[in-house]
Parts: C-alpha cells; sequence; structure tokens
C-alpha cells in the first residue's frame, strides 16, 4: 500500500499575492468549496494579520468548508500568531502556519539578525502557536538557498517545540532537482526527530522546476506537496497541483497517492481562472486549451489508432471531455476522414483524395479549418435531411423543471440538460444548446386530433434563421416528445452550414 501524499492548496493565499488576482470573502468561499470537492486536504485561506479583508475570509472559509484543514498564515510575531488563531476560530480543524527565513540573504538582509536569534524566535514561535491548535505548521522560508547544517538545526528544533509539518520552501524558485531533492534527503538523513514531523514541499517555479523540484522532494521522503491550481502565485508562480497530482499518477514508482478526484480538475483549474482574471496558457501542462489537441499529421493518425501512441494522460481523468484533432495545413488524411466521418460524410479513395487536396489548398490559406470550412469543402457528398437525430427525450419535475436530451449531429451524439418554465421549455432549450441554431421561434401551434385524454397531438412549427421560415411537424401521444419532434424537423431543414459556426 502506498502511502497518502497530502495536498496543501494555497491557491488562496500564494496564489492571491499575484497583483490583480485578489478575490472577495464570497469568491474565495466558491474556490474553497470547489477545493474540498476535489479533495484537496488542506487549505491555506488567507494571512489574517494582513487585513481585516483577509481575516473575514479565513473566518467566513473556516465556517463554509468541512472536511480540509484550514490553515492561516502568520510570521514569527505573536500578534500575527494571535491573529491567526483568532480566526481560525469556527474551523473544525484549524492549523497555523508560522515561520521565518533561514537563507543568509534573509537573517542577515531582511530580518537584520543572527542565527541563534532566529532559531530562538522560530520555536518561540512554534510553542506560542501550540497555545492556540495542536497543529501547526513551520516554514523555514528560503530554505533553498540556505545552509544545509543550519536548516538541519532549526528544523530539528522547531520539532522539538511541536512543530507538526516543516516546510521547506524554495521561495526564490532557485533549486534545481537533484539540490531540491537533497535537501529533503538530507533533512531525512540528519534530524534525529524528523519522523515526528511531515516535511513539506513548497516550490516556486521561477526556473520553471517548481514540479521537478517538487517531485524531486517527495521521491526523497516529504509527504505534503504545497501547490496552487494552475500554478498561479508571485512572480513566476507556485508548483502546479494539477501537474504534480497527475505525474504521480502516472509514475506508479513514485510509493504514494492523492485523494484528488482528478476527474474535476478541468473545472477547478478554469473556476479559479475565471474569478482571478487570469487565463491559463493554451500550453499549460494538463489544464492547457492544448494539452489534449493534436495537430499534426503524423500526430492525429497516430492519436486516432491509438489514443496512447501520442497521450499519457486520458483527458477523461483530468475532466477533459475528449482529446480534439485540429485541422490544419500540417493535418493528415486521417484526420480529415475522421471529421469527415462525424459530419456523416464517408468518403473512401478517389474522391477523399480529391477533397484532400482542395482541403490543403483552403488550408494554406487560414490557420484553423472549422466545421463550416468542411461543409463548404464537401457539402456535394452530403444528405442534409436528416442531419440531427433526436434519440433521447428525458424530463422530470421536482419543483424546477428539468429536461435532458440525446441528439445526433451527422455521426456524433450530444447530450445537454436545460431548466424550463414547463417541460416543453426545457427540452427545446436543450436542443438548441447541443445545435445552437439560433433561430427564431416564431409559430407554436399544438392540435389535439380527437380530443381524449389519450389524443395524439399534432405539433406544426415555424422557426426563423436568417430570416427565412422553416417548419416543422410531428405528432405523439406525448406532447412533449411531439413538439421535440416538431422542432428537431423544422432545423433538419436549415442548410446544415447555416448554422454549423466551428
Ligand atoms: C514568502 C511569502 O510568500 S511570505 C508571505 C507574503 N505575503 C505578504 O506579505 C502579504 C501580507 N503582508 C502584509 O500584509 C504586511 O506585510 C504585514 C501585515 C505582514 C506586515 O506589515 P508591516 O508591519 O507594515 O511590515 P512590512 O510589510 O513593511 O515589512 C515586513 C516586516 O516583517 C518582517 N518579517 C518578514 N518575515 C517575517 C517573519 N517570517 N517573521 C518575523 N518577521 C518577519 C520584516 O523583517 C519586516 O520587519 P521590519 O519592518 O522590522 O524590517
Ligand atoms: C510563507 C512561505 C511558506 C512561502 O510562501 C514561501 O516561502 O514561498
Ligand atoms: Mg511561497
Amino acid at each position: 500500500m502506498s502511502e497518502k501524499l497530502w495536498i496543501f492548496d494555497t491557491t488562496l493565499r500564494d496564489g492571491e499575492q499575484v497583483p490583480g488576482c485578489q478575490l472577495n470573502t464570497q469568491e474565495k468561499i466558491i474556490v474553497a468549496k470547489a477545493l474540498e470537492e476535489l479533495g484537496v486536504d488542506i487549505i491555506e485561506a488567507g494571512f489574517p494579520i494582513s487585513s481585516p479583508g483577509d481575516f473575514n475570509s479565513v473566518q467566513e472559509i473556516s465556517k463554509a468548508v468541512s472536511n480540509p484543514i484550514i490553515c492561516a498564515l502568520s510570521r514569527a510575531v505573536e500578534k500575527d500568531i494571535e491573529v491567526a488563531a483568532a480566526a481560525l476560530k469556527y474551523a473544525k480543524k484549524g492549523r497555523i502556519h508560522t515561520g521565518i527565513g533561514v537563507s543568509p540573504y534573509h537573517i542577515q538582509y531582511k530580518l537584520r539578525s543572527t542565527p541563534e536569534e532566529i532559531i530562538r524566535r522560530g520555536v518561540a514561535a512554534v510553542k506560542f502557536a501550540k497555545q492556540f491548535v495542536e497543529d501547526v505548521e513551520f516554514y523555514a522560508e528560503d530554505a533553498g538557498r540556505s545552509e544545509p547544517d543550519f536548516l538541519c538545526k532549526i528544523i530539528e528544533e522547531v520539532i522539538k517545540a511541536g512543530a507538526t509539518v516543516v516546510n521547506i520552501p524554495d521561495t526564490t524558485g532557485y533549486c534545481l532537482p537533484e539540490q531540491y531533492g537533497g535537501f529533503i534527503a538530507n533533512l531525512k538523513n540528519r534530524v534525529p526527530n524528523i519522523d515526528k514531523a511531515i516535511i513539506a514541499t513548497h516550490c516556486h517555479n521561477d526556473l520553471g522546476m517548481a514540479t521537478a523540484n517538487t517531485v524531486a522532494g517527495v521521491q526523497n521522503g516529504a509527504r505534503q506537496v504545497e501547490v496552487t491550481i494552475n500554478g498561479i502565485g508571485e512572480r513566476a508562480g507556485n508548483t502546479s497541483m494539477e501537474e504534480v497530482v497527475m505525474a504521480i499518477k502516472c509514475h506508479q514508482s513514485i510509493p504514494v497517492h492523492t485523494d484528488i478526484v482528478t476527474q474535476k480538475i478541468y473545472q477547478t483549474s478554469r473556476l479559479v481562472s475565471k474569478l482571478m482574471n487570469m487565463p491559463v496558457q493554451p500550453n499549460k501542462a494538463i489544464v492547457g486549451r492544448n494539452a489534449f489537441a493534436h495537430s499534426s499529421g503524423i500526430h492525429q493518425d497516430g492519436v486516432l489508432k491509438h489514443r496512447e501512441n501520442y497521450e499519457i494522460i486520458d483527458p477523461k481523468e483530468v475532466g477533459v471531455e475528449e482529446s480534439s484533432i485540429v485541422l490544419t495545413a500540417r493535418s493528415g488524411r486521417a484526420a480529415l476522414k475522421h471529421h469527415l466521418d462525424a459530419l456523416g460524410v464517408e468518403l473512401e479513395g478517389e474522391e477523399l483524395r480529391k477533397v484532400y487536396e482542395e482541403f490543403l489548398l483552403l488550408a494554406d490559406s487560414k490557420r484553423d479549418i472549422g466545421r463550416k470550412d468542411l461543409l463548404e469543402l464537401v457539402g456535394k457528398y452530403m444528405d442534409e435531411s436528416n442531419f440531427i437525430e433526436l434519440e433521447e427525450v428525458t424530463y422530470s419535475s421536482n419543483g424546477e423543471i428539468n429536461a435532458q436530451v440525446k441528439v445526433k449531429i451527422g455521426n456524433e451524439s450530444h447530450e445537454a440538460s436545460a431548466s424550463g418554465v414547463g417541460p416543453v421549455d426545457a427540452v427545446l432549450t436543450a436542443i438548441e444548446k447541443v445545435v445552437q441554431p439560433q433561430v427564431d421561434l416564431e409559430e407554436f401551434l399544438i392540435q389535439a386530433m380527437t380530443h381524449g385524454s389519450n389524443d395524439v397531438a399534432k405539433v406544426h412549427m415555424r422557426v426563423i434563421k436568417s430570416d427565412k421560415p422553416y417548419y416543422g411537424f410531428a405528432s405523439n401521444q406525448d406532447i412533449v416528445l411531439a413538439s421535440a419532434q416538431a422542432f428537431v424537423d423544422a432545423l433538419n431543414k436549415i442548410p446544415v452550414k447555416e448554422y454549423v459556426t466551428a
């Protein structure tokens, strides 16, 4: 059985130190709840002494979240620790994170102190924090540039003082993986009471090494990793949670596991990006727009034959529906055929070769080729009459009326759900979500054929698209189904290229 690796998320503290990313309390609660659902073990909710707003956020998150430990940051200063403890009053499980700089730079130039005095202040801070909570984490700031002997000494002393977790930050993102792993190995081998505390990594990305350093830390004995969603954080950012979690999941030789629900990674990434107004770079590992996009012919052919040829992670594992095959002038026939099949146009041999030639001419003049472009190319080969097929309709009313639909477009099935003022409204809205035709429903008539309660309803609809009317008809004993079928009938009469936008 592998050992548990504790996931300490500091998106709301270190992540929020990014200029322009500050969140209000309500937004922080939304993120904290998402982190809880994601399966994070510890949420660093803020630095309560820093402002009344941050104090309030830590307090409200403590009330709103049940499972994760809520952690509050402080300096090795009594007032900071008292305020952190007060902010954690409502936490079901609270942790105070206190510490001090340990590198020669920090000791001499920032704190204007001496190594002996730093040990004394670190120990005093841990002892003081222990009066409020059992769970006290000590950070040795700038440990990545510290003297290993001094680091061992201060870590031994703060553990004696009661630290339950010892955090070894590479605050300036200076270390190389071997070097950072060496710090952790050194502590494991030389600090006599190290088994009484968990070692935490906290790496920054100034040289793009944060994930590599964190993984090296884990390989050398760290059992807590301090990370942020999307790797946000001061300067070049912190270690990104999604990268570490997936690196560990992909490499079973690392003898640890996490409790992260990886299928929620993508949605959490997008939530944080949206609330913090911080776009995710397209080539960002795991959560970037292109992380599962294949655009060159040889890769596309390989992925279509067997996904693992070019993918080490199944996109579904991180909550991305599926990989995408992007059509460009570097695409080959396999990719083109894949997209045409999806549109219900099955071309082979000479026909495929001709369309491919035309496709290349178009692709050389455009960056990306979308479905609309393909329809222009292959319109003549298509049977548009039943391009949209209604496969399944269900609806329920539990106070709110909800509908789920399964609709086939070309050869691909899509599902959507929606609520509405009544079942017909809910079903039609769900269909529109899938098809996205942006039509105006101008006329909608339901006629009973024989007037009994088991009557057949006859539905007639008129929809407008680009100023032109299209008519749909259907009849069914189920009035909702009849309406949905009439709507799809009308949509099928609109030329496909009129509403395919991508
Ligand atoms: C590596 C990190 O991410 S650490 C966390 C960084 N985050 C933040 O700084 C955000 C919150 N910070 C703040 O709101 C403010 O800086 C406060 C409230 C903490 C302090 O504000 P001020 O009292 O005005 O001090 P100021 O910010 O100017 O300077 C920091 C002081 O803390 C001292 N200090 C820094 N780290 C520590 C520490 N871990 N323990 C004790 N003292 C420390 C500095 O030496 C300096 O003291 P000095 O003025 O005696 O030289
Ligand atoms: C406060 C500490 C943990 C920190 O963020 C750092 O050293 O980078
Ligand atoms: Mg940091």
